[in-house]
């Protein structure tokens, strides 16, 4: 009878037992035994060694093994070990309170949901005035796999490692789910009553439509407003000159007015339109164009109160739901008017047999096969509104900071750019990225640093295992991608700002290393926008000024997009 496979170092051990066992038995019920065998074809290292062992009596048998006991597997050491997902590490005070979870539905499911979701898992870690730092200490407690429990819902896992973040994306499947912006969809369902919202927030088949609606028309606005983005870059680039102090530094506004240089350029890219928003006598005005800016301003600061700490909006209309409801409203109505005209420019031009590219993006949009509804476009623009300029206003003014922190940097870079035209490139915007590799290091470097977005959340479709937690289906991850930039297991002197990181190094391991703009199918549809319209402003004031800092460390704000946590006052020496 074959007792089971063993390994060499067990062997011993059942031998042993078994020779004991039969020498007591001599004493007491030995005339029972006629004989016993013991083969062994066991050697040492023969993984498939078979201990046989042939009984002639089914009395003793029964008596060596008295009672019916189930043998344990025993795992060759190349199978992996996975622990349950209840075993992932993270605070203590949210499980226990998830043994509440049976009587939450009594109370009132709301009420809980945003007190100890929100208010406990999130809020005290994920403050919007807090700095990302303020982050890590969940890292350095739990590791690099940490579990909220959510009492009311699918729990929360955050992780930081590359390699994790890159398991994820690579099974995110064919219609990839992010945690959407929870306010700003309540704001489009419940008040607007639009059945979808913009590209970053749809789901499934309909995400697909828009976002192959406009990818081309995006990527090909950028070449046709070039000389657009130029422009506004001059003129932002004169106008520091002018708001200096006698230290050279602009102390007040420099983060604002970075914020209307990305306005202006978005006006041209999304509307084709020039917004004028840098030239400051529009700035009180009353024309559509300042209700924009200032809506979109506001707008911004709404959402990002409304998707940190509290979610008490969730349960009564707070001041910044309010103020949410009233800005988007306006943005909504203002964006849709320029919707209506590019509409009727299209058709006047169509009647009159003088088909312009008036405007390629809202075109593609207006009278693609599919067409789409005026509100459908207009989500879709506010979507890129607010995360564009947004992003694009965070990142520039992080790269500056870092340029005028590292004079090294900015020497080698000087070099590089001293004598580049952008205007004579216009026609050709990829050979220009390609003539500034150091430019485009210190881009990502600063990106890498200070993500924009610096929290990217995938819902999983299916179970992952993850530092052999097996994490199941349906969980939320959130991948802390500012907290990786940090890790010396992500990358080598992690804290150091070193744009050389970025050079000669092959395009693969790049892809996944640079993450700020996402990974996969729902990466960043602005990428080529942003980058260019960084290269061109970086180009234009470095060319005209040299550039210092001198106050205290200033790092990213977590908030839904990441700001700088004081004010910017770099100086702007003139270059003689
Ligand atoms: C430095 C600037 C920017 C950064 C760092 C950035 C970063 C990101 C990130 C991290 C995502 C999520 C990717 C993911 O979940 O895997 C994203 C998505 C998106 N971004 Fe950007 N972005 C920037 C500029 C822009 C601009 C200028 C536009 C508009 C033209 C834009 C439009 C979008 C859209 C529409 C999505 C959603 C894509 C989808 O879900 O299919 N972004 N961006």
């Amino acid at each position: 009878m074959i007792l089971g496979k063993l390994k060499y170092g067990q062997l011993f051990i059942k031998k042993a037992y078994l020779q004991n066992r039969l020498f007591s038995l001599k004493n007491k019920r030995l005339q029972t035994v006629k004989s016993i065998e013991v083969k062994t074809t066991d050697q040492p290292g023969d993984e498939n060694s078979v201990h046989v062992v042939t009984q002639k009596s089914e009395e003793l048998i029964s008596d060596l093994f008295p009672a019916p006991r189930i043998v344990p597997m025993v795992l060759s050491t190349k199978e992996p070990v996975v622990l349950s997902f209840d075993d992932v590490p993270g605070p203590k005070s949210l499980k226990y309170m998830s043994t509440f979870r049976q009587y939450i539905s009594e109370i009132g499911t709301q009420t809980i949901a945003s007190i100890l979701t929100a208010g406990l898992n999130i809020g005290t870690y994920w403050q919007s005035k807090k700095n990302a730092k303020s982050f890590s200490i969940l890292f350095d407690k739990y590791g690099p796999v940490v579990r909220f429990v959510n009492p009311v819902g699918g729990d929360v896992v955050l992780i930081n490692r590359s390699d994790h973040i890159q398991k994820v994306y690579t099974m995110e499947g064919e219609h990839p789910v992010r945690s959407a912006l929870d306010s700003l969809e309540k704001y489009r369902t419940e008040h607007r009553n639009h059945a979808y919202g913009g590209i970053y927030t749809v789901y499934g088949p309909e995400w697909i439509r828009r976002r192959s609606m406009v990818d081309i028309p995006l990527q090909s606005a950028i070449t046709q407003h070039i000389q657009g983005i130029c422009e506004s870059s001059n003129k932002l680039t004169q106008k520091l000159y002018n708001l200096r102090n006698y230290q050279d530094e602009v102390q007040k506004d420099l983060e604002k007015e970075i914020n209307k240089w990305a306005f202006d350029c978005m006006g041209l890219i999304i509307f084709s339109k020039k917004f004028a928003m840098l030239d400051t006598e529009l700035i009180n005005s009353q024309c559509d164009t300042s209700w924009l800016y200032h809506s979109l301003e506001k707008a911004s600061e709404a959402i990002a109160k409304c998707e940190s700490g509290m979610r008490l909006w969730k349960l009564f209309n707070t001041p910044a739901w309010y103020s949410l409801v009233k800005n988007c409203d306006t943005l909504d109505n203002l964006i849709g008017k320029h919707i209506l005209e590019v509409e009727q420019t299209i058709s006047l031009s169509y009647e009159n047999d003088t088909i312009t590219d008036a405007n390629r993006l809202i075109g593609a949009m207006l009278l693609g096969e599919d067409k789409m509804s005026i509100e459908d476009i207009a989500t879709v623009l506010m979507d890129m509104l607010l995360i564009g300029v947004n992003t694009i206003t965070s990142a520039v003014s992080f790269l500056l900071y870092f340029i005028a922190k590292h004079q090294r940097v900015q020497r080698l870079l000087y070099q590089e750019i001293e004598n580049v035209t952008p205007e004579s490139n216009a026609d050709n915007i990829t050979n220009l990225r390609g003539t500034t590799p150091y430019l485009q290091a210190c881009i990502k470097e600063t990106l890498r640093l200070a993500p924009p977005i610096p929290l990217l959340t995938r819902v999983l479709p299916k179970n992952i295992v993850l530092d052999k937690y097996n994490i199941p289906r349906g969980t939320l991850i959130i991948m802390a991608i500012q907290d990786a930039a940090f890790k010396e297991n992500n990358y080598d002197d992690a804290a150091k700002f070193y744009p050389e990181r970025w050079l000669n190094i092959d395009s693969n391991s790049h892809a996944v290393a640079s993450i700020s703009f996402g990974y996969g199918a729902r990466k960043c549809l602005g990428q080529n926008i942003a980058e260019t319209m960084i290269t061109l402003l970086t180009i234009k004031i470095l060319q005209k000024y040299k550039l210092e800092y001198h106050y205290g460390d200033i790092e990213p704000t977590r908030s839904f997009i990441a700001k700088p946590s004081k004010p910017l006052k770099i100086r702007f020496i003139d270059r003689i």
